[in-house]
């Protein structure tokens, strides 16, 4: 569809709480160009974020952001123009329980850090930062994007405290959800949260309050226990320091910058798989095994944020103290685009060169960890996977959203709400690709049951190459 001259809309790229993010590709350059649409009439309580969003985004230029290119608003819909990330989500490249390789979660994270760093130097807060914000374009650079809860925390040279207590509730700092914070400490503390999820695969809390047991074992030092113990030695110090619980004492952007976790060639960074819990029992017994005065991993702040009320608050929020605006919960629910058949691209050798601009829409690929293919009928792949789901004891419903699709409910291991959704699409051949999208619920929880169901349907998953079956 043709959206402006000689502008196309090739594909839905995913779906926001406000609104859907096209991929728009030029007929003749073939550049390419990410579009937010988001219709105020639908969402009138967008109207203030959209605004600011637009007003911090444009001021921005670094490699490891997003670019804007521009904003438009015709009639109640607002378009924003935004540089294409080909790469998909930071999130997608977290195994489940596993993380990924050190190596490059360094590399990421440093990237990461350089993107924060700018922010902050400018005086701004992205307040959101989590692995769903992050995405990556063709040649795997971070780029941060989602800035719907930034705000400028420095005005005339002067920092300003923060109330607004906004985030994703496991990436927040416990300082946020006590009101008047500083800036960048709190978004320190959710790059030392992102550093976790991309080192174990895992989040290592609910919420940074005292209502929660594995926070507390955290701020008494207790880190006999997992995720901890999937860390070595060296990331297990440094996210000490990001995660100190108490704001003033944690590490500042100059020290991430100069720490010997980050400064580390990539040789230096130690065996993945952790330090094993021996090794945690010294840990926590006080031996510091770095040696150096600053790594002490027994010396955790042990200030303790009062207890509040959090009942209303879900896991992704927005409550601001004064100004009375909040959005309901958030959860990031990127829609596969039914609408098309060619809005999937799959495969597995393209590599992240597959993505780059030059590429014909064919070979242009999104890396979506979350999707397969099994060799059988349409029905049959209903049969087998409602099957599974009444096994493990899911509740599902079979719906239709161009094309069948299978939402299922349930809740993880921490008793929260996880709800995903299975697109099954006939791709001919007897091939049918099972697309997972989380609904609702924490990323992490939701690939863990991807990869439980992903296991389950081994007998009939394709195994060789994914390539497009027209
Ligand atoms: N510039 C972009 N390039 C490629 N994909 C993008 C881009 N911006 C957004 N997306 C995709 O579209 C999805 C929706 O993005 P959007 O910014 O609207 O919302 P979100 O970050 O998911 O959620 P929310 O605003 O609800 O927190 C993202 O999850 C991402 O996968």
């Amino acid at each position: 569809m043709e959206f402006i001259e000689e502008w196309f809309i090739e594909q839905t790229l995913g779906e926001g709480a406000f609104g859907e993010v096209k991929l728009l590709v030029n007929k003749k350059t073939k550049d390419e160009v990410a579009l937010k649409i988001i219709n105020l009439q639908l969402h009138p309580d967008a109207a203030d974020t959209v605004r600011k969003e637009v007003q911090i985004h444009k001021l921005l230029d670094h490699d490891n952001i997003i670019r804007f290119y521009g904003s438009r608003k015709e009639g109640p819909i607002e378009y924003i123009f935004l540089e294409y990330a080909s790469g998909g989500e930071l999130f997608d490249r977290i195994e489940p329980d596993c993380g990924m390789d050190a190596n490059k979660a360094q590399n990421y994270f440093q990237q990461l850090i350089n993107g924060v760093d700018y922010l902050h130097k400018l005086g701004i807060a992205h307040r959101d930062l989590k692995p769903e914000n992050i995405l990556l374009d063709g040649s795997d650079r971070i780029k941060i994007s989602d800035f719907g809860f930034a705000t400028v925390f420095r005005i005339r040279g002067r920092d300003r405290l923060l109330d607004k207590r906004c985030g994703t509730l496991p990436y927040v700092a416990p300082e946020v959800l006590k009101g008047n914070y500083k800036a960048p400490p709190a978004d320190i503390w959710s790059c030392g949260i992102i550093l976790v999820a991309l080192l174990a695969g895992e989040l290592p809390w609910d919420k940074p309050s005292n209502d929660c047991h594995e926070f507390m074992k955290w701020k008494t030092g207790d880190m006999c226990c997992l995720p901890w113990t999937k860390l070595d030695i060296k990331a297990l110090s440094f996210v000490k320091r990001l995660l100190c619980p108490s704001a003033g004492r944690r590490i500042t952007m100059d020290l991430i910058m100069a720490h010997p976790w980050l400064s580390k060639k990539s040789s230096g960074l130690g065996t993945k798989g952790g330090y094993g819990i021996q090794l945690a029992k010294k840990i926590a017994s006080g031996l510091n095994l770095s040696g150096r005065e600053d790594d002490s991993i027994i010396h955790l702040c042990l200030s303790q944020p009062e207890a509040r009320k959090e009942d209303e608050v879900d896991c992704h929020f927005d409550q601001s103290s004064n100004d009375h605006h909040r959005r309901n919960p958030i959860f990031s629910f990127s829609q596969p685009a039914g609408e098309r058949v060619d809005d999937f691209f799959i495969g597995s050798q393209l590599g992240s060169q597959a993505a780059n601009t030059q590429s014909p829409p064919i070979t242009r690929w999104v890396k979506r960890l979350t999707r397969f293919c099994v060799t059988t009928t349409l029905d049959k792949t209903i049969h087998e996977v409602t099957e599974i789901l009444d096994d493990i004891g899911f509740q599902w419903k079979l719906g239709n959203s161009s094309g069948p699709c299978i939402t299922v409910s349930t809740v993880d291991k921490r008793k929260n709400l996880l709800v995903f959704k299975a697109h099954v699409i006939e791709m001919g051949n007897r091939m049918v690709l099972l697309d997972f999208r989380l609904s609702r619920g924490d990323g992490l929880e939701f690939k863990r049951n991807f990869v439980r169901l992903r296991e389950r349907l081994s007998k009939i998953e394709w195994k060789g190459p994914m390539t497009w079956v027209m």
